[in-house]
C-alpha cells in the first residue's frame, strides 16, 4: 500500500500552492506513489449465483455485523459459498421493511413517461445511477450537520440503500461511494441475479477515517439473465497526463434479447471548489477512453457518474458538445428538455446549505431513447433538514432511467 506520508507531503505542500500547482502536485503524488499496477484497465472476476433454494433465512443478516466478524478488511475476504444461493427480491424487501419499521416511509417517487415515436420491440433497459455516500465518510469526513447520527447507522442505511434498488429494480446499476462493496452488495446483489465489478480510488477518503470498511469506489451491477459481458476496463483517470485519485469503469455489454450491444460506464470526478479544470481534464480522459472503448461511438453508449460539477463547468460542456453525440437523460423532464433539475444533491453542511445538480446520465442521443425517468423528490419531501435522513439514505437523489434501442442504422450512433 502507499505510504501515507507521500500523501500527508502532497497535503502539506497544497497548503502553500497556488490551485493550478496545487493540482499538479497532487496528481504527480499520486502518480509516484501508487505504482504501475493500479494503472491498467483489468476486470475483478465476479462470482456467478449458484443453484440453490430461494430460502432467504438470514440472507440480511449475514451482512449486518460483518464489519466485526473478520480480522481481516471485509474488503479482501471473498464471501463464502452460501452467499451464492439466490434470493427473492419481495423477501429481502420484507426483511429490509422490517429493520427499517422504526422508521418513517420511504418518499414516492414516479417514474415521468418520456415515450418518442420511437418504437421498440424489446422491454427497455432500466439504468441506475447513485452516489449512495460511503459509510465512512458520512459518518466521519461529511459534516452532515443537521443529519442525526442515528440516521448514518449502517446496519439501518444499507437497508435504506437496499430497499430503493430493490423498489425500482434496475437492469444495472451504477454506484459512487461504494465502501461496502465485498461484504455487502458484492454478495446481496450476486444473490439477486447481478454480476458486479468493483473499482475502488487508489487513495480512497475513507482509509483516513478510524474503524474504515476499506476504501470507497466505483462499482457496476447489470444483470446476468438480461446481459453478456463482452469486455470490461477499469480506468483511473488522467489529468493533463497524470494519473489521478478518480475512476471509472466501463463494460461492453450484449443484450441477450436483441444481441445488441452498448457501452455502459460510472465515474466519480474529483469533488470540491477550485477543482474545475482538473475536472474538466478528468472528463476530457474519459471521453478519449470511451472514443476507444466504442470503437468511435461505433456502439451506443451510456456514461453514468457523479460529476461534482454543475452544468454551468467546462466538463459538462465537454460532454454535452462530444462527437460521441450524447444527450443528458434528466435534461429530458424539463419542459423545454434542455434544463438539468434544479437539484441532484442537497444537504447541510458547516459552511451551509449545499443545493447542486452534480449526478447525469449521459447517453447516445441517435441511438438510444429514453422511455421514463424517475422523477427526483420534491422540496418538501427532502425537508428543511435536507439529505441524508431518516429516510433517505444519501445526500445525493439516485437517477433512474429507462432506456430503447432505436431502430436506426448505424450509421446515426
Ligand atoms: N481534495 C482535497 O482538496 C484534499 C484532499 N485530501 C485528501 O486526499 C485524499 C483524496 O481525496 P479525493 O479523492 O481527492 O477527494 P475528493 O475531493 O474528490 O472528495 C472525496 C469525497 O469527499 C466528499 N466531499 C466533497 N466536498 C466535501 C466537503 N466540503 N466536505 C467533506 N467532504 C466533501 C465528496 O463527496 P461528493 O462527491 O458526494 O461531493 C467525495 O466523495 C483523501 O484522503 C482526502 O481526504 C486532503 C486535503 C485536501
Ligand atoms: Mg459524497
Amino acid at each position: 500500500m502507499a505510504s501515507r506520508w507521500q500523501h500527508r507531503i502532497a497535503v502539506s505542500m497544497m497548503a502553500s500552492c497556488d490551485v493550478g500547482r496545487l493540482q499538479f502536485v497532487y496528481a504527480l503524488l499520486f502518480e509516484v506513489s501508487l505504482g504501475p499496477g493500479l494503472v491498467s484497465s483489468s476486470s475483478f472476476p465476479v462470482c456467478s449465483m449458484g443453484h440453490g433454494t430461494s430460502r432467504l433465512y438470514s440472507a440480511l443478516a449475514k451482512t449486518l455485523n460483518s464489519s466485526t466478524a473478520s480480522q481481516h478488511p471485509e474488503y479482501l475476504v471473498s464471501p463464502d459459498p452460501e452467499h451464492l444461493e439466490p434470493i427473492d427480491p419481495k423477501e429481502l424487501l420484507e426483511e429490509c421493511r422490517a429493520v427499517l419499521h422504526t422508521r418513517p416511509p420511504r418518499f414516492q417517487r414516479d417514474f415521468v413517461d418520456l415515450r418518442t415515436d420511437h418504437p421498440s420491440s424489446h422491454p427497455p433497459i432500466r439504468v441506475m445511477q447513485w452516489n449512495i455516500l460511503a459509510q465512512a465518510l458520512g459518518e466521519g469526513k461529511d459534516n452532515f450537520v443537521q443529519c442525526p447520527v442515528e440516521a448514518l447507522k449502517w446496519e439501518e442505511r444499507k437497508c435504506l440503500i437496499l430497499e430503493e434498488i430493490l423498489a425500482y429494480q434496475p437492469d444495472i446499476l451504477c454506484l459512487q461511494e461504494v465502501d461496502h462493496y465485498f461484504d455487502t452488495f458484492q454478495p446481496l446483489l450476486s444473490r439477486l441475479g447481478y454480476q458486479g465489478t468493483f473499482f475502488p480510488k487508489p487513495w480512497s477518503p475513507c482509509l483516513d477515517v478510524e474503524h474504515n470498511n476499506g476504501p470507497d469506489g466505483c462499482a457496476l451491477f447489470f444483470l446476468q439473465n438480461r446481459f453478456k459481458l463482452v469486455n470490461s476496463a477499469n480506468i483511473r483517470l488522467t489529468a493533463m497526463t497524470l494519473k489521478t485519485n478518480q475512476v471509472a469503469i466501463a463494460q461492453t455489454l450484449e443484450c441477450k434479447e436483441s444481441s445488441r450491444q452498448f457501452c455502459i460506464a460510472v465515474t466519480h470526478l474529483k469533488a470540491r471548489t477550485g477543482w474545475e479544470r482538473f475536472r474538466s481534464a478528468q472528463g476530457c480522459d474519459l471521453l478519449q477512453n470511451l472514443q476507444n472503448i466504442t470503437q468511435g461511438a461505433k456502439i451506443p453508449l451510456i456514461v453514468c457518474g457523479d460529476f461534482n460539477a454543475e452544468p454551468t463547468e467546462e466538463v459538462y460542456k465537454h460532454f454535452a458538445s462530444s462527437s460521441l453525440n450524447l444527450n443528458s437523460a434528466y435534461k429530458l423532464l424539463s419542459a423545454d428538455g434542455q434544463s438539468e433539475p434544479p437539484y441532484t444533491t442537497w444537504k447541510i453542511r458547516t459552511s451551509g446549505e449545499c443545493r447542486h445538480t452534480l449526478d447525469y446520465i449521459w447517453y447516445s442521443k441517435h441511438a438510444l431513447s429514453v422511455r421514463s425517468a424517475l422523477d427526483l423528490l420534491t422540496e418538501e419531501q427532502i425537508g428543511p433538514n435536507r439529505l441524508p435522513s431518516f429516510n433517505y439514505p444519501s445526500d445525493h437523489l439516485s437517477l433512474v432511467c429507462d432506456f430503447s434501442f432505436n431502430e436506426e442504422p448505424d450509421g446515426l450512433l
